[in-house]
């Protein structure tokens, strides 16, 4: 039985795309995680069902496709990691640049017109100027961030040759976790600066390493935008929610607008925490800009998004909340064996909007 509101979300099983998902069946859709579990879990997949499978597997996207036929895809999957894409850009360039064509051109084979992209302030490079808009040059200075802008304009060619609709959204940094507890970071290896803090903060991991201190900020340490994993779930369904009434393609930026230093985050840490974290000056990471700060103003304007929970504070304590379940989110080693491919169970749930 096909569901005329079954939306595709490729590494649904991840960090945001879970967010996204839970959002998106809130908001009555159904969503389907297509993911590879390279880095998601399956205990994220909780609102939709799951199919596993690899972007660079063409035939099974296609295969996903067809058996749902779905009114759009929202494609989150893709290598994430800054400091490891500059060391092994061709495990970038694969996976992000050629994963997304084959998804666009399976996109396309099966008549599937519709897209949300996950790109990031990574595509900015160093910006000429604070905050960046949409408009602000981008000469990306590590390969993550050129895989993304690649496969943004792959999307945007896409748009008038073959009729894809689409909306590329370009977050700066998510951080948080789901409010009500149900899922939260957990990356294998973890390398992002909150949830590292917290192991500090936690006694679970010595010290943090702060990636320079000679850097040409008020504190010296790098300036990020943190975002509320939450509030991008939620940009998610209105870009959708747009596409479908039939906004033009685009692009949006997705952050507070506020930044704060690596020093910012570790204060703060100890503020929410109540609990000390040692840290240690290191190098600087290569491919790090300085600071990245949003202007959102675009995505406030036309897609009437407005962050929930904009407050460091905020997004710390529900990182925090989360951190401390811990080990409640069941490990991948506990979990029942699953077949790959196994599902393919069009459309169990129905959704009551
Ligand atoms: N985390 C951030 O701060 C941030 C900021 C800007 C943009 N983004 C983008 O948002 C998206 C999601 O990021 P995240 O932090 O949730 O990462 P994540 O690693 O938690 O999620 C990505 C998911 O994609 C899956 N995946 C990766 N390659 C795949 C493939 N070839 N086939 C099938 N599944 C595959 C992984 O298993 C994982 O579940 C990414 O595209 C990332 O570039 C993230
Ligand atoms: O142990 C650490 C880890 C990070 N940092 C610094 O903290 C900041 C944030 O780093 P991190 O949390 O690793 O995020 P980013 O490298 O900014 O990358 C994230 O945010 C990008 C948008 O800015 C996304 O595109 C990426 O996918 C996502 O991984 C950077 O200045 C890092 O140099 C440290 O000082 N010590």
């Amino acid at each position: 039985m096909m569901n005329d509101r079954t939306v595709l979300v490729t590494g649904g099983a991840g960090y945001i795309g879970s967010h996204a998902c839970k959002a998106l069946r809130r908001a009555g859709y159904l969503p389907v995680s297509f993911d590879n579990l390279a880095y998601g879990h399956e205990w994220a997949v909780k609102w939709g069902p799951l199919e596993r499978g690899d972007l660079l597997d063409k035939a099974r996207l296609s295969e996903v496709i067809r058996a749902y036929r779905p009114l759009g895809v929202l494609h989150f999957a893709a290598f994430a990691y800054v400091g490891e894409s500059v060391v092994e850009p061709a495990k970038y360039y694969r996976n992000n640049v050629v994963g997304s064509l084959n998804l666009l051109e399976a996109m396309r084979e099966e008549g599937v017109g519709t897209l949300v992209f996950s790109s990031t302030c990574a595509t900015y490079g160093i910006p000429a100027g604070l905050p960046i808009t949409e408009d602000t040059p981008r000469h990306p200075i590590n390969p993550y961030g050129a895989t993304k802008l690649h496969v943004e304009r792959m999307i945007a060619d896409f748009g008038p040759a073959y009729g894809l609709a689409s909306l590329s959204l370009r977050y700066f940094n998510a951080a948080g976790a789901d409010p009500e507890g149900e899922i939260g970071e957990d990356h294998d290896p973890e390398t992002h600066l909150i949830p590292l803090v917290l192991d500090a903060a936690a006694g679970r991991r010595p010290d943090v390493s702060v990636f320079g201190a000679d850097y040409d900020t008020p504190d010296g340490t790098c300036v990020r935008d943190y975002i509320h994993v939450t509030d991008l779930a939620d940009a998610h369904v209105r870009a959708l929610d747009a596409l479908r009434k039939g906004v033009p393609s685009g692009a949006y930026n997705l952050g507070n607008g506020l930044g704060f230093s690596v020093r910012e985050v570790l204060s703060t840490v100890e503020r929410v925490t109540g609990r000390p974290v040692p840290f240690r000056v290191s190098e600087r990471r290569p491919g790090d800009p300085a600071a990245l700060v949003s202007d959102a103003s675009k995505a406030r304007a036309e897609l009437g998004w407005e962050p929930q929970m904009p407050a460091l504070d905020d997004i710390v304590r529900t990182a925090w909340a989360w951190h401390q379940r811990g080990a409640s989110a069941p490990s991948d080693a506990g979990r029942a064996p699953s077949v790959p491919h196994a599902p393919l169970l069009v459309n169990p749930l129905r959704i009551e909007a």
